[in-house]
């Protein structure tokens, strides 16, 4: 009795939740519109606009960096203003500094610590080689991977500015010449990278900067892909994506972790921390674990206005024919990425698209060294058009006219993605980010990520980035990352803008209840259901038994699969993991808003896209969700 009435007052305070949730987003509407507003009247009262919103230590006590002040790092009447342009364009032979260059360099230049949060290839780099080269003696730049100090070694021996390494792999002659050179007065090289294990682990390497930071050789620290250093960051740290469910921590970044020790030896030297996404919370962690005491956090815009969003439904035959279409015609002869989910899916799917005469090769972490760097320089040199690669493909890529990154599989997040399709476009020309959205792929990841604390959770919200059909996909993304967002700046940059308002609202109570009570019956037959089951058993296929006893669909294989898809991201599903030595499967079970289904008036609804029903696809699919044929349905009013 105590359960039932616990159980009915459960049922009350959720259909609560339901309708706090429908003001919730109401509000976020609101919201959107009154900043648009907002924006124009301050476009109007200032005169000039700038969208770059800097932002504080974040202590109340005192005022955060203000529009004002950086204005002020804006300018270019510092002493060193003269030595930076130069240098910028003589040496880096560069004509202008993009939004927040400028700032970030005179900051890092006047001695303050520094967040710099930029999104992906916009140009960090220059933030800390720029003052490095104006300055006498050298910057220390903590990075996390090999390659991509290689990469950035390459690119300033060819534009002639000194620079070295010390990591695993550096032979004795060079470790010696290295730490000879930081304590030597002239400073034979401008920027010494390393890695965040050698501080952690080399003595020697503490002591010559300790040295060389008392001969006052020691001008700056720059700590690249800061959020390493967080355990909330970490997650968002490319990896290469492996269908074990077992991760354990890197010793990246262990050692992140241990960096605290520069500022706390080396007080004097301003700090820089880079990264391409971090929200406030993962900076206040790093700010904490680098024991920096109160720095500046400059956050650019992450708005990549020139990307272009969008998202395709994967049928049944998969999209590498679409991925195929796409790259013969409207990219013909332009660079691009496809990313895929797995080592094999690299290999597979371009073989496909060798086979239809696409000069493609795969990338993934398994290939030899030598086959990585191969590829990477074909493609650079566009000798072959399309690299075909897992996440590994990532961090240090710099290439300008990357004219389209299409997804083949989902990425296990909203911060991969945004980093992933980010690669496309550097060179500020218009460029296409596509995701082929396939419903078995969201399981494939999440059986992938279900070792980590929040992978279920991120993945949901990649999900719900695809399923989307009235939302600016921008402003998805700009939620996700904590920005205000005026709707009006996508510009029609995004597949939903572009369209406008091509869906409709419906009610699919009763298909809710249909399958729900499926997976109930299901489950009280002791019969395990993958989604995939779950699909063709409400479609009429498989078990004959459940088959007899359940209301048979007739919506068509799409709609049955977005609408599972929609119960579980809103608790009607819930998903059910279950682990073998070799494989982890991933059943659908009820949720805990599948009971609300049993009260009468309890209404699920679902925004969808309009689809124009053309002959032949009416009578595949039978259509029955599309507008034109509601018999069952009720609209709402949008
Ligand atoms: N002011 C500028 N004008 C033109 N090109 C620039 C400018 N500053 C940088 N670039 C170019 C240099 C590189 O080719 C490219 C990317 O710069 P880079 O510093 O590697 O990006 P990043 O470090 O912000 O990206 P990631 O997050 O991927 O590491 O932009
Ligand atoms: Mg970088
Ligand atoms: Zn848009």
């Amino acid at each position: 009795p105590a359960n039932s009435e616990a159980r009915a007052e459960l049922d009350s305070v959720e259909a609560e939740l339901e309708v706090l949730e429908l003001q919730i987003s109401e509000l976020l509407e609101k919201q959107a519109s009154l900043t648009s507003r907002k924006n124009k009247l301050l476009k109007i009262l200032d005169g000039s606009c700038d969208s770059s919103q800097p932002s504080g230590s974040g202590k109340a006590s005192k005022p955060a960096f203000s529009k004002k002040d950086l204005q002020h790092y804006e300018e270019s009447d510092f002493p060193w203003s003269k030595g930076v342009q130069e240098k910028m364009e003589n040496v880096f032979k560069l004509s202008k500094f993009r939004p927040l260059q400028r700032a970030a360099i005179n900051l890092s230049m006047s001695g303050k610590d520094l967040f710099l949060v930029m999104p992906t290839g916009r140009g960090k780099s220059l933030c800390y080689q720029l003052p490095a080269v104006c300055s006498k003696g050298f910057t220390l730049v903590i990075a996390p991977l090999v390659s991509l100090m290689e990469d950035q070694l390459m690119y300033l021996r060819s534009i002639d500015v000194p620079a070295v390494t010390l990591n695993a792999s550096s032979s004795k002659d060079q470790s010696k010449y290295v730490m000879a050179g930081m304590t030597d007065k002239n400073s034979p090289f401008k920027l010494l990278y390393v890695t965040p294990e050698k501080i952690a682990k080399s003595k020697l390497l503490m002591s010559k900067l300790e040295k060389a930071y008392n001969m006052g050789l020691l001008e700056r620290i720059a700590v690249d892909e800061v959020h390493c250093c967080s355990q909330w960051g970490h997650d968002f740290r490319p990896g290469e994506q492996t269908c074990k469910p077992l991760r354990i921590l890197t010793p990246k970044y262990t050692d992140y972790k241990l960096l605290g020790i520069l500022k706390r030896q080396f007080p004097k030297v301003p700090l820089v921390g880079l990264t391409a996404t971090a929200t406030s919370s993962v900076l206040k962690d790093c700010q904490k674990i680098l024991c920096v005491p109160d720095p500046v956090t400059l956050t650019a815009p992450f708005n990549r206005p020139n990307l272009y969003y969008e998202v395709r439904v994967k049928d049944n035959e998969g999209s590498t024919k679409e991925i195929a279409g796409l790259i013969k015609g409207r990219y013909k002869d332009q660079s691009g990425i496809v990313y895929v989910f797995s080592q094999k899916d690299a290999e597979v799917v371009s073989g496909d698209l060798q086979q239809k005469g696409i000069m493609a090769q795969p990338y993934h972490a398994n290939m030899e060294p030598s086959d990585k760097t191969l590829v990477h320089h074909q493609w650079s040199s566009k000798k072959i058009q399309v690299v075909v690669a897992t996440v590994a493909f990532g961090m240090g890529i710099d290439k300008a006219d990357v004219r389209f990154v299409i997804h083949h599989t989902i990425s296990k997040s909203i911060e991969n993605y945004y980093q992933e399709s980010g690669r496309a476009g550097r060179d500020d020309s218009p460029a296409d980010c596509i995701v082929f959205y396939g419903f078995a792929d969201i399981f494939r990841i999440s059986t992938m990520v279900v070792m980590e604390n929040t992978g279920q959770q991120k993945l949901q919200n990649m999900v719900a980035y695809c399923q989307n059909v009235d939302r600016c996909r921008r402003a998805m993304m700009a939620v996700h990352f904590d920005e205000v967002w005026d709707d009006e700046e996508c510009n029609q940059m995004c597949d939903v803008c572009r369209h406008g308002n091509d869906y409709v609202t419906m009610d699919i109570t009763k298909h809710a209840r249909e399958v729900v009570n499926l997976v109930e019956l299901a489950g009280s037959l002791d019969e395990k259901m993958t989604p995939l089951k779950v699909c063709d058993t409400w479609m009429g296929k498989g078990n004959a038994k459940l088959r007899k006893m359940i209301t048979v669909t007739i919506l068509s294989r799409q709609e049955v699969e977005s609408i599972i898809v929609h119960l579980l991201l809103h608790g009607y599903f819930r998903e059910d993991f279950s682990f073998t030595p070799y494989t982890t499967y991933f059943y659908l079970k009820v949720g805990r808003k599948a009971p609300l289904l049993k009260n009468e008036s309890h209404c699920v609804t679902m925004k969808m896209k309009r689809r124009v029903p053309t002959p032949s696809s009416e009578r595949q699919s039978g259509a029955a969700l599309s507008v034109n044929i509601p018999f069952f349905f009720f609209f709402f009013p949008v």
